[in-house]
Protein backbone atom coordinates (compact mmCIF):
# COMPACT_ATOMS: atom_id res chain seq x y z
CA UNK A 1 0.00 0.00 0.00
CA UNK A 2 1.75 3.51 -0.97
CA UNK A 3 -1.09 5.98 -0.61
CA UNK A 4 0.47 9.13 -0.53
CA UNK A 5 0.80 11.48 2.78
CA UNK A 6 1.24 14.11 0.41
CA UNK A 7 0.57 14.87 -3.07
CA UNK A 8 1.65 17.92 -5.35
CA UNK A 9 0.02 17.97 -8.38
CA UNK A 10 1.22 21.12 -11.23
CA UNK A 11 1.84 23.50 -8.35
CA UNK A 12 2.37 27.11 -9.45
CA UNK A 13 3.80 29.65 -7.16
CA UNK A 14 4.00 33.19 -8.51
CA UNK A 15 5.58 36.16 -6.72
CA UNK A 16 4.48 39.42 -7.01
CA UNK A 17 7.12 42.11 -7.61
CA UNK A 18 7.30 45.64 -6.65
CA UNK A 19 7.45 48.55 -8.85
CA UNK A 20 5.40 50.32 -11.69
CA UNK A 21 5.88 47.86 -14.78
CA UNK A 22 7.40 44.59 -12.98
CA UNK A 23 6.51 41.53 -13.90
CA UNK A 24 5.27 39.02 -11.41
CA UNK A 25 8.04 36.10 -10.93
CA UNK A 26 7.08 32.37 -11.51
CA UNK A 27 9.49 30.26 -9.09
CA UNK A 28 7.14 27.54 -9.54
CA UNK A 29 5.89 26.01 -12.77
CA UNK A 30 4.06 23.03 -12.76
CA UNK A 31 5.27 21.23 -10.20
CA UNK A 32 4.62 17.68 -9.25
CA UNK A 33 5.30 15.25 -6.24
CA UNK A 34 4.63 13.01 -3.85
CA UNK A 35 5.76 11.66 -0.54
CA UNK A 36 4.34 8.62 1.12
CA UNK A 37 4.27 7.80 4.90
CA UNK A 38 7.61 7.32 6.67
CA UNK A 39 9.53 8.43 3.19
CA UNK A 40 12.74 10.34 2.63
CA UNK A 41 11.76 12.66 -0.27
CA UNK A 42 15.19 14.81 -1.11
CA UNK A 43 15.08 17.80 -2.93
CA UNK A 44 18.06 19.07 -4.91
CA UNK A 45 18.93 21.78 -7.21
CA UNK A 46 20.70 24.71 -7.51
CA UNK A 47 20.23 27.89 -5.87
CA UNK A 48 17.26 29.93 -7.36
CA UNK A 49 15.91 26.30 -8.59
CA UNK A 50 12.61 26.94 -6.05
CA UNK A 51 13.64 24.32 -3.44
CA UNK A 52 12.95 26.80 -0.62
CA UNK A 53 9.40 28.07 -2.73
CA UNK A 54 8.16 24.20 -2.51
CA UNK A 55 9.08 23.86 0.83
CA UNK A 56 7.56 27.09 1.73
CA UNK A 57 4.32 26.06 -0.25
CA UNK A 58 3.78 22.86 1.61
CA UNK A 59 4.29 24.79 4.52
CA UNK A 60 1.70 27.79 3.87
CA UNK A 61 3.78 30.27 3.35
CA UNK A 62 4.26 31.32 -0.64
CA UNK A 63 1.95 32.01 -2.83
CA UNK A 64 -0.02 29.34 -4.64
CA UNK A 65 -1.25 30.83 -8.01
CA UNK A 66 -2.25 27.39 -9.24
CA UNK A 67 -2.20 23.39 -8.91
CA UNK A 68 -2.69 21.56 -5.75
CA UNK A 69 -1.37 20.86 -2.38
CA UNK A 70 -3.23 17.76 -0.92
CA UNK A 71 -2.53 16.39 2.48
CA UNK A 72 -3.98 13.41 3.47
CA UNK A 73 -6.39 13.88 0.55
CA UNK A 74 -7.26 17.33 1.63
CA UNK A 75 -6.23 20.06 -0.06
CA UNK A 76 -4.13 22.84 2.30
CA UNK A 77 -2.53 25.19 -0.90
CA UNK A 78 -4.74 28.31 0.04
CA UNK A 79 -5.69 27.81 3.97
CA UNK A 80 -7.00 30.55 6.34
CA UNK A 81 -4.65 31.14 8.77
CA UNK A 82 -6.64 29.26 11.90
CA UNK A 83 -7.22 26.31 9.56
CA UNK A 84 -3.17 26.16 8.95
CA UNK A 85 -2.65 26.59 12.74
CA UNK A 86 -4.87 23.54 12.98
CA UNK A 87 -2.56 21.60 10.80
CA UNK A 88 0.77 22.43 12.74
CA UNK A 89 0.45 19.53 14.69
CA UNK A 90 0.82 17.64 11.64
CA UNK A 91 3.29 19.55 9.40
CA UNK A 92 6.50 20.90 10.94
CA UNK A 93 9.38 22.26 9.81
CA UNK A 94 13.40 22.68 10.41
CA UNK A 95 15.01 25.73 9.08
CA UNK A 96 18.86 26.10 7.94
CA UNK A 97 19.66 28.61 10.93
CA UNK A 98 20.33 27.07 14.25
CA UNK A 99 21.39 30.46 15.48
CA UNK A 100 18.11 32.25 14.52
CA UNK A 101 15.67 30.18 14.97
CA UNK A 102 15.57 29.49 18.65
CA UNK A 103 14.35 32.58 20.44
CA UNK A 104 17.62 33.51 22.30
CA UNK A 105 15.49 34.89 25.24
CA UNK A 106 13.71 31.79 26.51
CA UNK A 107 14.72 28.10 27.92
CA UNK A 108 15.06 25.21 26.25
CA UNK A 109 12.03 23.78 28.27
CA UNK A 110 9.79 26.91 27.36
CA UNK A 111 10.96 26.62 23.31
CA UNK A 112 9.96 23.19 23.73
CA UNK A 113 6.71 23.35 26.26
CA UNK A 114 5.27 26.41 23.73
CA UNK A 115 3.88 24.01 20.81
CA UNK A 116 2.32 21.87 24.04
CA UNK A 117 0.84 24.33 25.69
CA UNK A 118 -0.97 25.95 22.81
CA UNK A 119 -1.97 22.63 22.41
CA UNK A 120 -3.71 22.54 25.73
CA UNK A 121 -1.31 20.45 27.11
CA UNK A 122 -0.92 21.27 31.18
CA UNK A 123 2.15 22.03 32.93
CA UNK A 124 3.14 18.84 34.39
CA UNK A 125 2.76 16.86 31.47
CA UNK A 126 4.34 19.12 28.94
CA UNK A 127 7.48 19.18 31.72
CA UNK A 128 7.64 15.21 30.65
CA UNK A 129 7.24 15.59 27.56
CA UNK A 130 10.34 18.19 27.28
CA UNK A 131 12.18 15.51 28.52
CA UNK A 132 10.98 13.25 26.49
CA UNK A 133 11.93 15.04 23.76
CA UNK A 134 15.82 16.15 24.95
CA UNK A 135 15.67 12.27 25.20
CA UNK A 136 14.86 12.06 21.21
CA UNK A 137 17.73 13.76 20.02
CA UNK A 138 20.40 12.84 22.56
CA UNK A 139 20.90 16.00 24.83
CA UNK A 140 20.15 15.32 29.16
CA UNK A 141 17.54 16.62 30.66
CA UNK A 142 19.54 19.24 32.53
CA UNK A 143 19.57 21.06 29.05
CA UNK A 144 15.32 22.52 29.64
CA UNK A 145 17.14 24.89 32.20
CA UNK A 146 19.50 26.16 29.38
CA UNK A 147 19.43 29.17 27.46
CA UNK A 148 20.12 28.74 23.50
CA UNK A 149 23.57 30.60 23.49
CA UNK A 150 24.70 28.04 26.14
CA UNK A 151 25.21 25.39 22.99
CA UNK A 152 26.74 24.65 19.79
CA UNK A 153 25.15 24.82 16.17
CA UNK A 154 24.81 20.49 15.94
CA UNK A 155 23.03 21.06 19.46
CA UNK A 156 20.89 23.40 18.36
CA UNK A 157 19.64 22.01 15.31
CA UNK A 158 18.97 18.85 18.22
CA UNK A 159 16.70 21.07 19.88
CA UNK A 160 15.45 22.69 16.75
CA UNK A 161 14.36 19.04 15.71
CA UNK A 162 13.12 18.50 19.51
CA UNK A 163 10.58 21.21 18.74
CA UNK A 164 9.57 20.21 15.47
CA UNK A 165 8.53 16.37 16.94
CA UNK A 166 6.84 18.17 20.04
CA UNK A 167 3.34 17.47 18.77
CA UNK A 168 4.37 14.03 16.89
CA UNK A 169 4.06 15.44 13.06
CA UNK A 170 3.77 13.21 10.10
CA UNK A 171 5.99 15.24 8.01
CA UNK A 172 8.44 17.29 8.61
CA UNK A 173 9.90 20.20 5.94
CA UNK A 174 13.82 20.05 6.89
CA UNK A 175 15.50 23.29 4.57
CA UNK A 176 18.96 22.52 4.27
CA UNK A 177 18.84 21.33 8.21
CA UNK A 178 22.80 20.46 7.89
CA UNK A 179 24.29 23.02 5.95
CA UNK A 180 25.74 25.34 8.37
CA UNK A 181 27.01 22.62 10.33
CA UNK A 182 30.59 21.20 10.06
CA UNK A 183 30.96 17.90 8.62
CA UNK A 184 31.14 15.48 11.08
CA UNK A 185 28.32 16.96 13.17
CA UNK A 186 26.28 17.15 9.66
CA UNK A 187 26.50 13.18 9.55
CA UNK A 188 25.78 12.97 13.63
CA UNK A 189 22.50 15.18 12.54
CA UNK A 190 21.36 12.87 9.55
CA UNK A 191 21.75 10.16 11.27
CA UNK A 192 19.64 11.46 14.14
CA UNK A 193 17.14 12.33 11.00
CA UNK A 194 17.41 8.80 9.89
CA UNK A 195 17.00 6.89 13.24
CA UNK A 196 13.91 9.59 14.39
CA UNK A 197 12.11 7.98 11.25
CA UNK A 198 12.56 4.71 11.42
CA UNK A 199 11.19 5.50 15.36
CA UNK A 200 8.52 7.15 14.75
CA UNK A 201 7.66 6.35 10.88
CA UNK A 202 7.51 10.41 10.37
CA UNK A 203 8.28 11.57 6.81
CA UNK A 204 10.88 14.15 5.22
CA UNK A 205 10.82 16.73 2.04
CA UNK A 206 14.80 17.35 3.04
CA UNK A 207 15.86 20.16 0.56
CA UNK A 208 19.72 20.62 0.10
CA UNK A 209 22.07 21.66 -2.12
CA UNK A 210 24.35 18.84 -1.29
CA UNK A 211 24.13 15.79 -3.11
CA UNK A 212 25.82 13.63 -0.53
CA UNK A 213 23.56 14.72 2.04
CA UNK A 214 20.89 14.04 -0.28
CA UNK A 215 21.82 10.70 -0.93
CA UNK A 216 22.40 10.08 2.00
CA UNK A 217 19.38 10.56 3.48
CA UNK A 218 16.54 10.32 1.06
CA UNK A 219 14.51 6.93 -0.70
CA UNK A 220 13.50 8.96 -3.56
CA UNK A 221 15.43 12.34 -4.95
CA UNK A 222 13.51 15.30 -6.99
CA UNK A 223 15.85 17.65 -8.94
CA UNK A 224 14.68 20.81 -9.68
CA UNK A 225 16.23 23.10 -12.11
CA UNK A 226 14.28 27.01 -12.92
CA UNK A 227 11.37 26.19 -11.15
CA UNK A 228 10.16 22.66 -12.44
CA UNK A 229 10.96 19.09 -11.22
CA UNK A 230 13.57 17.61 -14.14
CA UNK A 231 14.01 14.12 -12.68
CA UNK A 232 12.06 12.38 -9.77
CA UNK A 233 12.41 8.22 -8.50
CA UNK A 234 14.08 5.90 -6.52
CA UNK A 235 16.95 7.67 -4.76
CA UNK A 236 19.39 5.22 -6.41
CA UNK A 237 18.07 5.27 -9.67
CA UNK A 238 18.23 9.60 -9.50
CA UNK A 239 21.67 9.57 -8.05
CA UNK A 240 23.88 6.06 -9.84
CA UNK A 241 21.72 6.70 -13.28
CA UNK A 242 20.72 10.05 -14.12
CA UNK A 243 18.82 10.62 -17.01
CA UNK A 244 18.67 14.47 -17.61
CA UNK A 245 21.40 16.14 -18.89
CA UNK A 246 21.02 18.85 -15.89
CA UNK A 247 21.17 16.04 -13.62
CA UNK A 248 23.89 14.51 -14.97
CA UNK A 249 26.08 17.45 -14.47
CA UNK A 250 24.81 17.85 -11.45
CA UNK A 251 25.85 14.58 -9.85
CA UNK A 252 29.01 14.27 -11.77
CA UNK A 253 31.14 16.11 -10.00
CA UNK A 254 29.81 15.03 -6.66
CA UNK A 255 31.70 12.39 -3.94
CA UNK A 256 30.20 9.68 -2.59
CA UNK A 257 30.99 8.64 1.19
CA UNK A 258 31.51 5.14 1.45
CA UNK A 259 28.75 3.65 -0.70
CA UNK A 260 28.49 0.27 0.38
CA UNK A 261 27.53 1.62 4.19
CA UNK A 262 24.91 3.91 2.11
CA UNK A 263 23.43 0.86 0.49
CA UNK A 264 23.78 -1.14 3.42
CA UNK A 265 21.71 1.46 4.77
CA UNK A 266 19.00 2.10 2.04
CA UNK A 267 18.15 -1.57 1.87
CA UNK A 268 17.82 -1.49 5.69
CA UNK A 269 15.04 1.24 5.13
CA UNK A 270 13.09 -0.21 2.12
CA UNK A 271 12.96 -2.94 4.43
CA UNK A 272 11.67 -1.19 6.97
CA UNK A 273 8.85 1.09 4.89
CA UNK A 274 7.80 -2.73 3.33
CA UNK A 275 7.57 -3.77 6.61
CA UNK A 276 5.00 -0.78 7.76
CA UNK A 277 3.03 -0.77 4.73
CA UNK A 278 2.40 -4.31 4.96
CA UNK A 279 1.31 -3.70 8.81
CA UNK A 280 -0.68 -1.03 7.73
CA UNK A 281 -2.44 -3.01 5.15
CA UNK A 282 -2.85 -5.48 7.65
CA UNK A 283 -3.97 -2.93 9.79
CA UNK A 284 -6.48 -1.38 6.97
CA UNK A 285 -7.46 -5.60 6.81
CA UNK A 286 -8.51 -5.11 10.42
CA UNK A 287 -10.68 -2.16 9.87
CA UNK A 288 -12.54 -3.20 7.04
CA UNK A 289 -13.50 -6.21 8.45
CA UNK A 290 -14.60 -5.03 11.71
N1 LIG B 1 9.52 36.52 -1.77
C1 LIG B 1 10.02 36.46 -3.01
N2 LIG B 1 9.72 37.41 -3.92
C2 LIG B 1 10.19 37.34 -5.18
N3 LIG B 1 11.01 36.37 -5.66
C3 LIG B 1 11.34 35.40 -4.79
C4 LIG B 1 10.88 35.39 -3.43
N4 LIG B 1 11.40 34.30 -2.83
C5 LIG B 1 12.14 33.65 -3.75
N5 LIG B 1 12.11 34.31 -4.93
C6 LIG B 1 12.77 33.91 -6.17
O1 LIG B 1 12.30 32.61 -6.52
C7 LIG B 1 13.38 31.82 -7.06
C8 LIG B 1 13.48 30.54 -6.26
O2 LIG B 1 13.97 30.86 -4.94
P1 LIG B 1 14.17 29.74 -3.83
O3 LIG B 1 14.65 30.42 -2.60
O4 LIG B 1 12.94 28.94 -3.75
O5 LIG B 1 15.35 28.87 -4.49
P2 LIG B 1 16.28 27.77 -3.82
O6 LIG B 1 16.42 26.70 -4.83
O7 LIG B 1 15.76 27.40 -2.49
O8 LIG B 1 17.64 28.57 -3.67
P3 LIG B 1 18.73 28.50 -2.47
O9 LIG B 1 19.34 27.13 -2.55
O10 LIG B 1 19.70 29.60 -2.85
O11 LIG B 1 17.99 28.78 -1.21
C9 LIG B 1 14.62 32.69 -7.00
O12 LIG B 1 14.83 33.26 -8.27
C10 LIG B 1 14.28 33.75 -5.99
O13 LIG B 1 14.97 34.96 -6.27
Amino acid sequence: MNESLLDIRDLEVTYPIKGIGKQPFRALKGVSLDIRPGETVGLVGESGSGKTTLGRAVLGLAPVTGGSIRYREKEIGNLHRRQRRALSSEIQVVFQDPYSSLNPSLTIEQILSEPLTARGVDGRAARARVRELLGQVNLPADTADRLPREFSGGQRQRIAIARALALDPNLIVCDEPVSALDLSTQARVLDLFIEIQERTGVAYLFISHDLAVVRHISHRVAVMYHGEIVEYGDGDQVTARPEHPYTQRLFMAAPVPDPDRQEQRRADRRRLLAEQSAADEQAGAGLGAA
